[in-house]
């Protein structure tokens, strides 16, 4: 028996995506199959795997976790929902395709092996003068399943791109979402009552473009796309899946539904935020006056010090400034921190 047949009755059996992925981190034999349903299964590479039922589909979903390898409860998410589709017991209505974006990663228990994935979509895997190592080689191959998926979609079907992740530190507001920059496009409600129903009910507006997957579905394929903030980093066994639970109804409802009403838009649901600014690290001495657990979402007095990068120290400019994602750890010239502050829903909202 081949490698791929030998792997797709295992699969078959036990549904164990996951698993199969951290066997290969890097490679992954092509295979297809049909479940008893008549659902088609496509194996793309390790950790890429599409499903496509035997109905009309008007959605096209990616649903990516592990693009940071220790951010375990949206790949368990994952993990559930790809085991009860080939079980059978989840009967999809819409064509999915999920992506556990860096399996080795997941195996080492690090957010990377070499280079931050999220920072290498948008074509920066690829750059003169820069070696590829094997995460921008993936960041260039899960780039092309994406568009692979979309351009085999029906014309004038949905497509939507939900990049989850865990949060490094422990966040004020638990869960949260990136839009990422629409380019003056307006932000759809409707997606923010999709958000609400996972639970999301906090969502920041970039006004940039970035090198993230979501920021690459979004501007490329004119996906509905989000990076997806589920709670804090926790090993896996130690997430408390009943804090996912309204984000996996959502998502089961997404792809084994021919269509969702979510509740009307009401603004007071949620807490909207705008970037502020992106503080990049330019200097091997970089810090912050806070502690490691000092909470995303924390807010600053005008004045106070946000950071010090080499000579510079940098200090709030707005009143209420708030933290997100500080991380003095990362690559020089890369993003240690984020600002935000709060937003209304207004005209700019459709
Ligand atoms: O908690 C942290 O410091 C990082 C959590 C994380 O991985 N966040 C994403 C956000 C991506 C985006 O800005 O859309 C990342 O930093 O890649
Ligand atoms: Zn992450």
């Amino acid at each position: 028996m081949s490698a791929t047949a030998e792997y797709i009755n295992q699969l078959k059996q036990d549904g164990d995506f996951l698993t199969l992925s951290r066997n290969h981190e890097w490679h992954l034999e092509a295979g297809q199959f049909t479940l008893n349903n008549n659902t088609q299964v496509t194996i793309h590479d390790t950790g890429v795997i599409e499903f496509e039922p035997d109905c009309i589909t008007s959605k096209n979903v990616v649903l990516s976790s592990a693009i940071h390898g220790n951010e375990t409860a949206p790949i368990e998410i994952c993990d559930e929902l790809i085991k009860q589709i080939i079980s059978g017991q989840l009967e999809l209505q819409q064509r999915v395709l999920f992506i556990f974006g860096n399996p080795q990663s997941i195996n080492i228990g690090k957010r990377f092996v070499e280079e931050n994935l999220n920072r290498l979509f948008n074509g920066h895997h690829t750059v003169d003068g820069i070696a590829m190592n094997d995460e921008r080689v993936r960041a260039d191959k899960l780039e092309q399943y994406v568009s692979d998926f979309y351009a085999r979609s029906e014309q004038g079907t949905y497509r939507c791109h939900y990049d989850l992740h865990t949060a490094i530190r422990g966040s004020k507001n638990e869960k949260f979402a990136v839009y990422p920059f629409l380019h003056g496009k307006p932000w759809k409600k409707s997606q923010l009552q999709f958000l609400l129903s996972c639970g999301v009910n906090t969502v920041l507006m970039m006004k940039s473009p970035a090198t993230t997957f979501s920021y690459y579905s979004s501007f490329v394929h004119g996906a509905d796309s989000f990076t997806v903030e589920l709670g804090q980093v926790k090993p896996f066994g130690e997430n408390d899946m009943s804090r996912f639970a309204k984000t996996k109804q959502t998502l089961t409802a997404l792809i084994s539904q021919k269509e969702v009403k979510y509740p009307e838009f009401n603004a007071s649901d949620f807490e909207l935020f705008s970037v502020h600014r992106t503080i990049n690290r330019t200097e091997q001495n970089f810090s912050f006056p806070f502690s490691d657990d000092a909470e995303n979402f924390t807010g600053f007095a005008k004045g106070e010090l946000l950071a010090t990068d080499g000579d510079n120290a940098i200090y709030a400019d707005v009143e209420g400034e708030a933290i997100i994602f500080p991380n003095a750890q990362v690559a020089i010239g890369q993003r240690a921190l984020l600002t935000v502050v709060p937003m209304q829903v207004d005209s700019r909202f459709s």
